[in-house]
């Protein structure tokens, strides 16, 4: 919790403003009871008129104090929390931006979405609520009592031995609640998680008719929430009576002993009525704070969730000494006896694998489904580190170059591509912010999809994204090299990115990109591109089985001779040896 609440160190002037004006509203109000037992006391059971109009003088200028404190208070109190909130959540965003995917794999994404905004707003409304009333409360229970003793103290002692078990009770309440409440939130992660999938995944839910199957998954999940939610609620409802069972029987005593008080002369009437108008007042505010203890039980748990989030150590970040300077010009690369797992998994996905990418050379990876192209490929911009051998960009070991660096020189286009909501113009735009529209028509024009945007209702300035148009999973991937292009990359990579390409669109593209002079590497399964590289590699179980050119491999590898003929006809690769 501490580690949260250092976020109010920003708005301290404000938080104790706003605490001063609670004060302001509670002392108004432990003040009421009292001028009623004087109102009484020395006005209604004297009959002087003039001391009910002095005390009642004083009570409604008293309220008007607390009213103003009270609004004022709100306006403070609504300014910090959402301040608080918003700080966390930017917080949050910035550390998750900076995860690697080995932090990532410690946190589901639907649980990283419920911590930046159910979590948020827990904790966010237990600030408001404590600003509010949450220290009224306890304050209003302790200055009660001591009201109380003033007042009369004989009677007074039935509160002091009710207020602090009722004290301790809640206390435990909180601790049991905490537990309960987090398990809360875990389950509306799981709800969120098929929210999530399902509706990235509508397409295919329809298409496989699995609306029923997803209707009874998401029953499942909500249910459970249900039950966790109603568990930890179960704890709460218990509380309330038992508070109010406690504090009545108090303020039994204190009537009954102060009856007796009265017809003895050891209490008077207002003496009496003012304890019991504490009584209830200490009742009320126990009251709040059984559902304040129910807020703060639950703001702990979501409180341990962000810490956690915002704790986690980064495990890929700079070299303590890098070079932030130290940059690249060629583009060369070369791996050496490079080997490499998944973090938390066990088997190497690529072993032992040596190569070297000229500076401005094209290299193709070409492999079966799973070999370790991917794989091999997020190495590069260092989205994971190797286990095993180096990586050297220009005859530098990659660790040694700052991340920033390294990424800013890389052009990347995932296998599966990705455009984000807004325009034509910012999703090119994203690959460089400051690109000036003839830079984008000119990677546009380059990545073969210049054409296509200007068929576009309002060209490039046309929304994609789900409340604009879609683009075809081609043109989709055009955009993305136009993106990576846009950089002027020292390093290209393309993950199987052309894959939806005709034969022709990807020769004038391939053709298109060479003026870029950067290393290209390129995930393909077409011989027809591969051919076109200066160096294929042929990776099998994430193994580099061979490496040459297109004419070498045809020569050499059996392994490249049947794919050859699988994709160009026996016929055709018979021809091309005997011509060899
Ligand atoms: N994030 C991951 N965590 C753990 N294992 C992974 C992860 N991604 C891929 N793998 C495993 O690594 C191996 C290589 O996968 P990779 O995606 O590199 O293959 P690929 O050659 O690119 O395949 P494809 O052509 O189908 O895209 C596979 O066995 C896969 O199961």
């Amino acid at each position: 919790m501490g580690r949260i609440f250092s976020y109010l160190k920003p708005y301290k002037l404000a938080v104790a403003i706003a605490l001063l004006l609670m004060l302001t509203e509670l002392v108004v109000e432990l003040l009421h009871p009292l001028l009623m037992a004087k109102i009484i006391d020395e006005g209604i059971l004297t009959g002087d008129l003039d001391a009910v109009l002095k005390w009642g003088g004083i009570m409604v200028l008293f309220s008007f104090i607390a009213f103003a404190a009270g609004v004022t208070n709100s306006f403070f109190a609504a300014h910090v929390s959402q301040s608080f909130g918003f700080d966390i959540r930017k917080g949050l965003f910035g550390k998750i931006q900076s995860f690697s995917f080995a932090n990532f794999s410690l946190f589901p994404t639907s649980s990283l979405i419920t911590r930046m905004t159910n979590d948020v707003t827990q904790i966010q409304n237990t600030v408001f609520m404590s600003l509010r009333i949450m220290l009224r409360a306890p304050l209003l229970v302790v200055g009660g009592v001591i009201m109380a003793l003033i007042v009369n103290w004989q009677l007074a002692l039935f509160l002091v031995i009710g207020v602090p078990v009722l004290f301790l009770f809640l206390v435990w309440v909180m601790k049991k609640g905490g537990a309960l409440f987090k398990a809360v939130q875990e389950k509306l992660d799981g709800v969120n998680n098929v929210m999530r999938e399902n509706l990235g995944g509508i397409r295919l839910i329809k298409a496989f008719l699995r609306k029923k199957h997803e209707i009874k998954r998401f029953g499942h999940a909500s249910e459970e929430l249900k039950n966790q939610t109603v568990n930890a609620l179960r704890l709460m409802e218990i509380t309330m009576p038992i508070l109010l069972l406690i504090m009545n029987g108090s303020i039994l005593a204190v009537l009954w002993f102060g009856t007796i008080g009265v017809s003895n002369g050891g209490a008077q009437v207002g003496e009496v009525v003012a304890i019991v108008n504490y009584a209830t007042r200490i009742t009320g505010a126990l009251s709040i704070f059984s559902f304040i203890i129910m807020a703060f039980a639950r703001a702990k748990a979501s409180a341990h969730r962000i810490t956690d989030v915002l704790d986690e150590e980064i495990d890929l970040v700079d070299k303590v000494d890098v070079d932030k300077e130290a940059t690249f010009l060629q583009g060369g690369i070369e791996f050496d006896s490079v080997s490499f797992r998944y973090p938390n998994t066990d088997i190497p996905v690529l072993e032992d694998i040596s190569f070297r990418a000229e500076a401005g050379s094209t290299v193709a990876i070409m492999g079966a489904t799973g070999a370790g192209k991917s794989s091999l490929f997020q190495l590069i911009p260092r989205l994971y580190d190797v286990d095993k051998g180096i990586i050297r960009v220009d005859g530098k070991d990659l660790t040694d170059l700052s991340l920033k660096k390294l990424r800013r020189q890389i052009g990347y286009v995932p296998q599966e591509a990705l455009l984000f909501s807004g325009t034509v113009k910012e999703n090119i735009a994203w690959g460089k912010e400051d690109a000036s529209l003839e830079e984008i028509i000119q990677v546009a024009k380059d990545a073969q999809i210049h054409e296509t945007i200007d068929r576009l209702p309002k060209k490039y300035e046309t929304v994609l994204g789900q409340k604009g148009v879609n683009l075809s999973g081609g043109q989709k991937q055009r955009l993305s090299i136009a993106r990576a292009l846009v950089r002027k990359p020292k390093i290209l990579m393309l993950d199987d990115s052309t894959s939806a390409l005709d034969l022709n669109t990807e020769a004038k593209l391939l053709a298109a990109i060479k003026k870029y002079q950067c290393t290209m590497f390129i995930v393909t399964q077409k011989v027809s591109t591969a051919m076109e590289a200066d160096k294929i590699l042929l990776i099998e179980d994430g193994r580099l089985l061979e490496e040459g050119s297109h004419e070498k491999l045809l020569a050499t590898s059996e392994l490249y001779q049947k794919i050859y003929q699988s994709q160009f006809g026996t016929e055709v690769a018979e021809h091309v040896q005997a011509y060899k």
